[in-house]
């Protein structure tokens, strides 16, 4: 007799089974029918696995672009270890949320472990608020910078979970556990250039990520208001300058600006339909000590003392590149002062119950500053001359300068951006020597 097509293929390596041996092989297992029944359990357990375990992202290489390279574990990105819960626990997410302050808030603060992450929820700690930090130590870029930023978090008494913005269940539980006043959505795919390399990253933290957070929040309550991180992405292709909210953004120019711009439009439905108070800040290049590794301030420091060379975009024409780089202690007064003046979200019971409040406000510098004297004040403070190489603006979503109009966050958050980026950058240098010194932290 022969076997059905669909078995043909099970004993195929050549030399492993004889014909007869197979045909034997046939005869004995699938005239049976529980033998067949197991095989069908174990092909139906074997898929369960690999669904449970294989993430789009995870199909992708880490990310190197910050100098990080690990392939040992390409899986690893959204692999997260989901030991949460129990007594233990709860009672660590509830001393981290404890308010200490009169008038204090309770804040649930998403990519704790990021770059401004770290500050925001360090300076709400300081003046009392309650916090609590949620992280899942992706490997965009190394994670052990953000090891030592979490570290820095638990000696000031915040408590960082680890887990993802994705897990639904696990956002519940915080909730559950602690009736946050405030979330401070910070948790993102960040960088314009990565987004060629690795776009369903982007759609994983930026848009199923943005939107499972919304999702509880519209759902729990009281329901919290929202504090979240667009960025100056958004205005794109856009050349009427300064930026200023009321602008359009309807060109993004990377798949990056493209799901902060789509993240604007979300805030609006949940606003609209759940009445969520949502406030989008639109960060204009965050630079600063604890930054990030994949951005050029700091992997040019990184390179200049190493010797290599700088590649230093230049627009068409020899046209400046520039870029309305923002110190990061501005951007937490930003996102302290956005946290304070959130109205209440009406919402109850998944229902709105009102009119809520929806805010986008840009924080910037106002003074844009090309990207070659970025390069020469870096070279100042490092006293070591730059290798540069001036290439043409690559198009994989660069723009060629960013200037904001603060107008807007002057006037409803009484932002004030105080550091230039040469004082900005003194600080961030010294930083970086102190943290990087001797090699002892390994490879940014
Ligand atoms: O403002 C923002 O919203 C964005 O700011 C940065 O994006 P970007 O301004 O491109 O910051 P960098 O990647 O650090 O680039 C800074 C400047 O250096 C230039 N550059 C970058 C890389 C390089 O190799 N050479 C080079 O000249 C870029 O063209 C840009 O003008 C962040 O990476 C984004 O996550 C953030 O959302």
């Amino acid at each position: 007799m022969k076997p059905a097509s669909h078995l043909d293929g099970i004993p195929s390596t050549p030399g492993k089974f004889k014909m007869e041996k197979s045909s034997y092989i046939y005869r004995m297992r699938w005239h049976s029918s529980l033998p067949r029944l197991a095989f069908w359990c174990f092909l139906f357990m074997a898929l369960i696995f690999v669904l449970f375990f294989r993430s789009p992202s995870s199909l992708s290489a880490p990310h190197n672009s910050g100098g990080y390279s690990d392939l040992s574990s390409p899986s690893r990105r959204y692999l997260q270890n989901s030991d949460w819960g129990g007594p233990a626990w709860e009672k660590r997410v509830r001393s981290s949320a404890r308010i200490r302050s009169q008038n204090g808030m309770s804040v649930l603060v998403t990519g704790a472990a990021g770059f401004v992450g770290t500050h925001v929820s360090a300076a709400l700690k300081r003046r009392g608020d309650g916090v609590l930090g949620l992280d899942n130590f992706n490997d965009y870029y190394n994670p052990s910078l953000k090891r030592a930023r979490q570290a820095l978090l638990e000696r000031a008494g915040v408590f960082v979970v680890e887990g993802d913005i994705n897990d639904e269940a696990l956002l519940r539980k915080l909730f559950e556990v602690v009736p946050f006043s405030h979330v401070m959505h910070l948790a993102a795919q960040a960088g314009v250039r990565y987004a060629m390399e690795n776009p369903s990253s982007y759609v994983h933290s930026n848009l199923a990520g943005l939107v499972s957070i919304l999702e509880v929040c519209k759902s729990v309550n009281p329901q919290p208001a929202i504090v979240w991180a667009s960025s100056s992405s958004v205005y794109g292709l856009n050349t009427k300058v300064p930026f200023s909210e009321k602008d359009r953004t309807d060109q993004p120019a990377s798949l990056y600006a493209a799901t902060k711009k789509a993240g604007e439009e979300i805030a609006h439905t949940y606003n609209h339909i759940y009445g969520l108070s949502l406030t989008g800040l639109r960060f204009f290049t965050v630079y600063g000590p604890w930054g990030r590794p994949d951005m050029a301030y700091f992997f040019f420091t990184r390179d200049i003392l190493s010797g290599k060379p700088i590649p230093i975009f230049e627009a068409a024409n020899h046209g400046t590149v520039a870029r309305d780089f923002t110190y990061i202690d501005d951007i937490v007064r930003g996102c302290l002062a956005s946290l304070d003046t959130a109205e209440k979200s009406t919402g109850s019971g998944g229902k709105k119950k009102g009119p809520a409040q929806l805010r986008v406000f840009n924080l910037g510098n106002t003074s844009p500053v090309p990207v070659t004297d970025l390069v020469s004040i870096l070279e100042r403070l490092l006293k070591v001359k730059a290798k540069r190489n001036i290439m043409k603006l690559p198009r994989n979503g660069d723009v060629q300068f960013t200037h904001a109009n603060i107008s807007s966050a002057q006037e409803e958050l009484g932002y004030k951006p105080t550091t230039d980026l040469e004082t900005g950058l003194k600080k961030f240098v010294r930083w970086y020597l102190r943290f990087y010194a001797d090699g002892k932290k390994g490879a940014v």
